[in-house]
Order: structure tokens, then sequence, then C-alpha cells
């Protein structure tokens, strides 16, 4: 199977503090990856330099086998990102953004509006669709952002936090677009929620202070979630 996401030896300083050190590892195709760690450990600060939105100090981030940096429009193309803050642009309703992110992402006509459809269907965002953005929930938003990662039909997504402030209800959903999705795309995702990673991860990346702490198949973390969150307290406890 073909690497769709690579980080080879990604590190990113605040002065001398390292958010992010030296994190390799690859996430090969069909592959849905869990990227934990506890808050603070680099998560999303490796996120932003694995989407091209932070350039590394050190290492490479290629998607689908480009390099992020040296060649930005051909991994955009195949990547879909959910940033931990969702969607700027308050003022814009869900239609006008993600009319807005097609254009520029080259969809027009009936693509896009077939698109726009197919995302506003699998995020259920037709009760908002005509809302500002800026007041909708934070549940609301999640979910407008999840819908802009997968406008263009990307073929591998990163996704910060896609179940942070969701109630029950959405967690659910959002869980099960995860899994849909899964058959025919590359995941990975971030998440504090453990018994989430059980649910929908084959697999797992762990940071903590900004290094690589462990990557292995879910299974080797644990079997069920108390077994995990046990495991996961001894990889990151401070040293
Ligand atoms: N622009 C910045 N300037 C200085 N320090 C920063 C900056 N951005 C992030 N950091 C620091 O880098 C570290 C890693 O932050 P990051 O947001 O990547 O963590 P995280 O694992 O995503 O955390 P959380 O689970 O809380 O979202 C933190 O200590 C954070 O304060």
């Amino acid at each position: 199977m073909a690497d769709m996401i690579e980080a080879s030896g990604l590190s990113k300083f605040y002065g001398e503090f390292a958010a992010a050190q030296n994190i390799t590892f690859s996430v090969p195709a069909g592959q849905v990856c869990a990227f934990l760690g506890p808050n603070g450990a680099g998560k999303s600060t490796t996120m932003k330099m694995l989407t091209g939105f932070l350039a590394p100090d050190e290492g490479v981030s290629k998607i689908g086998g480009y390099d992020v940096h040296a060649d930005r429009i051909s991994a955009a193309q195949r990547l879909g990102y959910l940033p931990e803050n969702g969607p700027l642009y308050p003022e814009m309703t869900p239609h006008s953004f993600l009319k807005y992110v097609g254009e520029t992402r080259m969809l027009s006509g009936g693509e896009l509006r077939d698109r726009m459809s197919w995302v506003c269907g699998q995020c259920s965002l037709g009760d908002v669709w005509g809302k500002a953005i800026g007041k909708l929930s934070r549940g609301y938003r999640q979910r407008v952002g999840m819908a802009q990662a997968l406008l263009h039909d990307p073929d591998v997504l990163i996704l910060d936090e896609p179940t942070s402030g969701l109630d029950p209800n959405q967690v659910h959903g959002v869980r099960e677009l995860i899994e849909s999705l899964a058959e025919t795309k590359t995941v990975l995702l971030s998440t504090h929620i453990l018994q989430e990673v059980h649910a929908v991860c084959s697999r797992v990346v762990l940071i903590n202070e900004g290094r690589l702490v462990f990557d292995g198949p879910t299974s080797e973390l644990g079997t069920h979630s108390d077994a995990m969150e046990q495991k996961f307290r001894e990889l990151t406890v401070a040293a």
C-alpha cells in the first residue's frame, strides 16, 4: 500500500521550546489512524505542518506522495483538513462559504452544486444552510468545517478533533461519517476520546511533549478503552 500521509523528521521550535521534534510516521492508503497525546503535546502543530499551514523548521511532509511545501497545489488537491478551531468567516453562511471554498478548489457549475448538496446531506447542514456561521452553535460550526474538508472529495483527510464540542448524537453521526469515508479514504484524526479510537481507528500514533512515543495497531494499546487509558497514562506521564 502506498503511503498517503508522510511525516519525515518534522520539528517546530518556538525559541528554545520544541512544540514538535523529529516526528516521523506514515499512514498507508485506506487506513484510519488516531493521533493522540495530552493537551499541548504538539498534535495540532504537527497537523498544521502536515497540511502546509505551518512551515516546519525541520523535516518534510507529503500528502499522496506530493511534498506539501514544494508541490503545494498537487498536495492540496488530495487533502481535506479540518483545523482545530473550525472555519472563520462568521458573516458567511454555510451555503456561501462552501460555494466560495469550492470555487477556490476549481469546482464549478453542476459539479459544485452536486458536491455542495452531498456535503450538506452528509454533515446535516440543511437546517442552517442560510444562517450566518458566526451565529451557529459550536457543533454546527464543526460540521461546516467537516463539510469544507470533504467538499472536493479528497483522498486524504486530516481532522483535528472532529468530535470536540459535539453532543452525543452528533458525535455518533460524525463517527458514522468517518467510518463510511474510511472505505475509500485515508484518515488521520486527533481526539481525546479513547472510545472513539476503538470505534474507528485501526492504528494509533501517540505523541508526548513534542515527541513520538508510540506507533502501532490500536490493539497493542489495549483491547478496551480502560486498558488503553492506563497505557496512555504510562506513555505520557511527565518524565
Ligand atoms: N505560536 C506559538 N507560539 C508559542 N508556542 C506555541 C505556539 N503554538 C503552539 N505553541 C505551543 O506548542 C505546544 C504544542 O501545542 P499544540 O497546539 O500543537 O498541542 P496539542 O497537542 O494540539 O494540544 P491540545 O490537545 O490542547 O489541542 C503547546 O505547548 C503550545 O502552547
